[in-house]
């Protein structure tokens, strides 16, 4: 048996007891007051999932299993010494609650290789059934689908296979998904933006260093941004719209490519993960219209004035839980700050980031006026050679697989059941008051 799945059935039994235990004891137990404000305004604050892979402090950020960005970036192992963490650190870490060795890490990166090579030949004929010029993220979620004819937990649930083991379909299914993820978005990627000249993938190569590979863009600088990019996308607790949805859809024990597709489709949303793309408009925009490639601060603020009087949102700035600059921008800063300090994209987010946090502030209603991560992430890609921007949210649903898929495992894991919270309608809603 794969080594980790023995780990997984060791560390999971008695969590999984646990679980069971707290709903047969302490079910009656109250958690929580629900505002009638926080039900109407997206559910914030409203403790409905339980999440273990990573945990978000509105002040601090995004912590995996306990472990803070710079945490990981001195613990998990690395490529090179002066080099990144390799994202299937962060994957071992959320799956199994330990930071893993070199070896667990290589184990990881050699199954993924090797389970990367079963795509089958009708993903690709879908993918070329679509016009060029569908987005992306069409394509990508359209051949995430087309994947799951490949589902191990389908044909398992049909057989008949008991429920207490659900969860080892699922295993392979995420493995299979995650392993194959890279080359559906580099095929998606050299058909879009590179004539169709694909590049076969090097099993030799860990999984975010042969993404940049495939994609065709092949330097050892270039993986490492792509290591730190996939290793910071990766997962943001539960209730973020793609982790929430793929839960969701999950526990109708959907199998793990629609439950991943239901994600990815809330990832394709201009407030979440289309963001990263929206951020490249607005500074060309803003560029364009104010006819100078360096903008000062006087201009930054009156065009960002103007977005808001437009009644638009400002991309990459706010956040529904976080309440200060968030730390995977603040890593992708000190990325930029280090290597590329002169880019002239690399510039303007400075700059940008001066002014944008006082405009918003003045509105009065902005929870958060501090910058997300996609408020650099396209500058930072862009300035590494990599300016197509339909392809950013791809990117980063590739890395969101990671967190969201293993979340799923332990979803089974758990044997937590189908989610099916109450609705009132707007009656409901006015009696309460009345
Ligand atoms: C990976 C990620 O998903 S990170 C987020 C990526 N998305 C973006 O960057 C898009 C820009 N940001 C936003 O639209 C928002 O800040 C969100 C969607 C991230 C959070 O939304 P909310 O939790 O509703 O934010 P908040 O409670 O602060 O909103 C209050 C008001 O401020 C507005 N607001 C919030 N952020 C911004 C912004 N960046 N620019 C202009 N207005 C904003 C809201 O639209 C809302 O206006 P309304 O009352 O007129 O409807
Ligand atoms: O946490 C959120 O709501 C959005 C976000 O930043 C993410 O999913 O990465």
């Amino acid at each position: 048996m794969d080594y980790i799945k023995q780990k997984l059935i060791d560390v999971a039994i008695p969590k999984a007891n646990k679980v069971r235990e707290l709903v047969k004891e302490h079910g009656d137990k109250v958690i929580q007051e629900v505002t009638m404000g926080q039900v109407l305004t997206g559910m914030k604050g409203v403790v409905g999932l339980m999440t273990c892979t990573s945990k978000l402090d509105p002040e601090e950020g995004i912590r995996f299993r306990g472990y803070s960005i710079p945490e990981l970036k001195e613990k998990l192992p690395k490529m090179h010494d002066d080099g990144e963490p390799l994202p299937e650190g962060v994957f071992y870490l959320m799956l199994t609650g330990e930071i893993p060795s070199d070896d667990d890490v290589k184990y990881i990166s050699e199954q993924w290789a090797l389970r990367a090579q079963g795509i089958p030949t009708h993903v690709y004929d879908v993918i070329e059934a679509l016009p060029k010029d569908a987005h992306p993220m069409i394509q990508f979620n359209t051949a995430i689908l087309a994947m799951s004819t490949e589902s191990q937990f389908r044909k398992a649930y049909l057989v008949g296979m008991d429920k207490k083991d659900y969860w080892d379909p699922t295993y392979e299914g995420v493995m299979d998904l995650i392993a194959r993820l890279p080359i559906i978005a580099a095929y998606i990627y050299r058909r879009v933006f590179h004539q169709g000249r694909h590049i076969q993938a090097d099993p030799s190569l860990d999984w975010a260093g042969n993404l940049a590979h495939m994609m065709g863009h092949d330097s050892e600088e270039l993986r490492r941004l792509m290591r730190l990019y996939m290793l910071i996308h990766s997962d943001h607790e539960g209730g973020n719209v793609s982790a929430h949805a793929t839960h969701l859809v999950g526990s109708a024990l959907s199998n793990p490519y629609y439950s991943f597709a239901a994600g990815m489709n809330g990832l394709a949303g201009p407030l979440h993960g289309m963001a990263n793309q929206d951020v490249m408009h607005w500074l060309n925009k803003l560029k364009r219209e104010i006819g100078s490639e360096d903008p000062s601060e006087e201009q930054i603020k009156a065009y960002a004035e103007d977005t808001i009087r437009k009644g638009r949102v400002i991309p990459g700035y706010g956040h529904a839980v976080l309440r200060k600059t968030d730390p995977r921008f603040q890593v992708q800063l000190d990325f930029a700050n280090k290597y590329i300090p002169d880019a002239p994209y690399i510039k303007l987010v400075n700059r940008i980031y001066n002014v944008v946090p006082g405009v918003l502030t003045a509105t009065g209603k902005v929870k958060n006026p501090w910058p997300n991560v996609d408020a650099i992430s396209g500058s930072l890609l862009t300035s590494y050679g990599i300016a197509e921007y339909p392809i950013y949210t791809v990117l980063f649903g590739v890395s969101r697989a990671l967190g969201v898929l293993t979340q799923l495992i332990w979803d089974r894991l758990y044997g937590l059941p189908i989610e099916r919270p109450k609705s009132q309608n707007l009656q409901w809603f006015i009696d309460q008051v009345d």
